[in-house]
């Protein structure tokens, strides 16, 4: 078996069970009436049925799985097998594009988001480029659907978010995670919060992905239903919302055996948006939790500290907070990604 990188070994309170929690999952939502077209009072009903459900889900979990999405299966397809292709190539190979700190873009196997490497690589974003952006059309669609029904869901007009996505930073990522000798000391990717406003994941049937529980806190297995997406809300959602909807942490276990490929679409809004808790939400009962930050501005500072190996915590939302105290709570709990 060999000896394990130390660069790979999680500390010891975030080591993975190797378990699986077979405790209620996240909730799956079936997105068909919004494919209907017919405007009659039962679809309306389902409609506000539907809107519920995202709501306590976003409410509850922070994560959901969404069936009958509308998505074309044939290019979903697609995109697995470019994305299989390409990290079927010999490492030379892949070594030939390598990213490094002069070409952001390129593939890379080696994580410096956290003081603790992921077990998974990347391919360079250039190519594919076709698929990608035939695949990320698909993507988009789903994404401002799900943004109706969650600006519904809060009580706000179906489009209330459209503007913010005019210009996007969207973006799509092909993850790859060989199979890994080591599960219990290592991670796929380590605990994180996403930061944009919505993931939309899509992966295949092997399983690794865990999410926080927010009723207990405890770490959760994402049961993988065939060709479903998994939705998760993001930071500036909950900065939109003002904590009523709360991205969670999440992470991805490795297997033994088995490789996993995963394929999460970030929807992210334009590089100008200045992220605060919508105006329609906060009043003198609810007042704003956080104050304003340029999307921009915070991702370039993320993406600043994943060339090194910084033993300081990354830029969270929670530096954003008004509250002091709530502040140094969740410094408290946060966590280095
Ligand atoms: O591969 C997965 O299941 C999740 C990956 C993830 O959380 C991310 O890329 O932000
Ligand atoms: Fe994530």
């Amino acid at each position: 078996m060999g000896e394990v990188d130390p660069a790979f070994v999680q500390e010891l309170e975030h080591r993975p069970k190797l378990g699986i929690i077979a405790a209620e999952g996240i909730p799956i939502i079936d997105l068909s009436t919004l494919s209907s077209s017919d405007a009659t009072p039962d679809r309306s009903q389902a409609l506000e049925g539907l809107v519920k459900q995202v709501g306590n889900a976003c409410r509850d979990w922070g994560f959901f799985q969404v069936i009958n999405h509308g998505v074309s299966l044939e290019k979903r397809e697609k995109i697995f097998n470019a994305s299989k292709k390409f990290f079927a190539q010999p490492l030379e190979e892949k070594n030939k594009i390598r990213r490094d700190d002069k070409g952001a873009l390129g593939y890379y196997d080696t994580e410096h988001t956290k003081n603790v490497r992921d077990w998974k690589e990347y391919p360079p974003a250039f190519l594919l480029r076709e698929i990608c952006e035939d695949y990320a059309k698909e993507m988009e669609r789903l994404a401002f659907k799900l943004m109706e029904l969650i600006a519904l869901s809060l009580g706000l007009g179906p489009d209330r978010f459209h503007g913010f996505f005019k210009d996007q930073t969207s973006a799509i990522r092909l993850n790859h995670y060989p199979p890994c000798p080591f599960p219990h000391l290592a991670l796929g990717v380590g605990r994180h919060k996403d930061p944009g406003g919505l993931t939309i994941l899509a992966q295949d049937d092997v399983g690794g992905l865990e999410v926080k529980r927010k009723s207990d806190g405890e770490w959760t297995w994402v049961n993988p239903t065939p060709n479903s997406y998994t939705i998760n809300v993001g930071d500036i959602i909950q900065v939109w919302s003002n904590d009523a909807y709360e991205s969670v942490e999440h992470r991805v276990k490795v297997n033994p055996e088995k490789e996993r490929f995963s394929i999460p679409y970030f929807f992210g809004p334009a590089h100008y948006a200045i992220v605060k808790p919508l105006e329609e939400i906060v009043n003198e009962q609810n007042p704003a939790k956080f104050r304003p930050y340029n999307w921009a501005e915070f991702m370039a500072n993320r993406k600043r500290s994943n060339f090194q190996k910084l033993d300081v915590e990354n830029l969270q939302i929670s530096h954003f907070r008004t509250s002091k105290l709530a502040d140094k709570l969740e410094g408290a709990l946060s966590i280095n990604n």
